[in-house]
C-alpha cells in the first residue's frame, strides 16, 4: 500500500518509477486584488502510480480546485503539474483536450451521461471523440468488468443511479487512463449502490493497478481508498493510511471545527 508523498522537500530518487500524478508548489488564485481567493496554497504531493487517495476537507478547503489542476482542467497561478513525470503545467488548450482523450479518465457526482444515448453508446464516446476504432467487443468487456453486460442498450433513464454511475465508470475506462478522477462518486448513490462503486474502484486498483484520486465528503467512501489526504485552506493539514471511516470521521471533524 503506498501513500502519497509530500514532495515538498526531497529531491527524487532517480530510479523510482514517475508518480501518476504530481504537484510541486501548486497554486491556484481566484479573483484579483482585494477579491483575490488563494484556493491552493503551495500544495506538493505525488500520487504513486496504482495507488487509490481520497482528498477530504472543509467546505472551501481546495478539494475540487486541487482535482482540476492535478486533472489539467485547470491552470495553476504556481507552481507545477507533472503527469507520469510529463510537466503539463503550461500544456496548450489542444494538449489538454488529448491528454482528458487518452491518459485521464474522469467520474462525476452526477455521472454525466448523455441522456439520449445507451449505456453502449455512452461508452463508445470517448473512443469516437478520440478517433480511435471502436470494437464491440472492447465495449461490451467493459460494461461487462461494471456487471452491466445485460443493460447495454438500456439509457441513462432506464437505469438506477448506482448502474448509471457504473457506465459512467466503465465511460471513464475505456481509454484505459493512466489516472482516474473521481469528485464525489458515491455523493449521489445510496449506501448500498454507494459500496458497489467502491468495490469496483477497489478492484480496478487492485487487478488492474489503476490510479485513482477521489474527492469526497463521506467517510465510509474515504476509508475505502488506499489512504487520505485533509486540506484545509488550500494547504495539506493532514493525512491518514488506511484509515477506517470513524477516524476519517474524527480527523475531519478536527479540521471544521
Ligand atoms: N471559479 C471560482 N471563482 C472564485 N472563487 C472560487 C472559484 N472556484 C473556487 N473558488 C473558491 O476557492 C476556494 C476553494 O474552493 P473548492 O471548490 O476547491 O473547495 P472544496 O473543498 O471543493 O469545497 P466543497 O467541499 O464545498 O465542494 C473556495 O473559497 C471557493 O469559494
Amino acid at each position: 500500500m503506498t501513500a502519497p508523498q509530500d514532495t515538498g522537500t526531497a529531491p527524487r530518487r532517480a530510479d523510482l518509477p514517475a508518480p501518476a500524478v504530481e504537484l510541486r508548489g501548486a497554486s491556484r488564485d481566484y479573483g484579483s486584488g482585494q477579491a483575490r481567493v488563494r484556493a491552493l496554497d503551495g500544495v506538493s504531493i505525488a500520487f504513486a502510480a496504482g495507488s487509490w487517495t481520497a482528498v477530504m476537507g472543509p467546505s472551501g478547503s481546495g478539494k475540487s480546485t486541487l482535482l482540476h489542476c492535478a486533472a489539467g482542467l485547470e491552470q495553476v497561478s504556481a507552481g507545477q503539474v507533472l503527469l507520469s513525470g510529463d510537466d503539463i503545467t503550461t500544456a496548450g488548450e489542444r494538449e489538454l483536450t488529448e491528454l482528458r482523450r487518452g491518459r485521464i479518465g474522469f467520474v462525476f457526482q452526477s455521472f454525466n451521461l448523455i441522456g439520449s444515448l445507451t449505456a453502449e453508446q455512452n461508452v463508445t464516446l470517448p473512443l469516437r471523440l478520440a478517433g480511435r476504432r471502436v470494437s464491440g467487443k472492447q465495449v461490451r468487456q467493459v460494461l461487462a468488468s461494471v456487471g452491466l453486460d445485460d443493460r447495454r442498450r438500456h439509457r441513462p433513464r432506464e437505469l438506477s443511479g448506482g448502474q448509471q454511475q457504473r457506465v459512467a465508470i466503465a465511460r471513464a475506462m475505456v481509454t484505459r487512463p493512466a489516472v482516474l478522477f473521481a469528485d464525489e462518486p458515491t455523493g449521489a448513490l445510496d449506501s448500498g449502490s454507494a459500496r458497489q462503486v467502491l468495490r469496483l474502484l477497489r478492484g480496478m486498483v487492485t487487478s488492474a493497478g489503476q490510479t485513482i484520486v477521489m474527492v469526497t465528503h463521506d467517510p465510509a467512501a474515504a476509508a475505502a481508498a488506499d489512504s487520505v489526504v485533509f486540506l484545509s485552506d488550500g494547504r495539506i493539514a493532514d493525512r491518514a493510511l488506511a484509515p477506517s471511516a470513524r477516524e476519517v470521521a474524527e480527523r475531519l471533524a478536527r479540521l471544521e471545527a
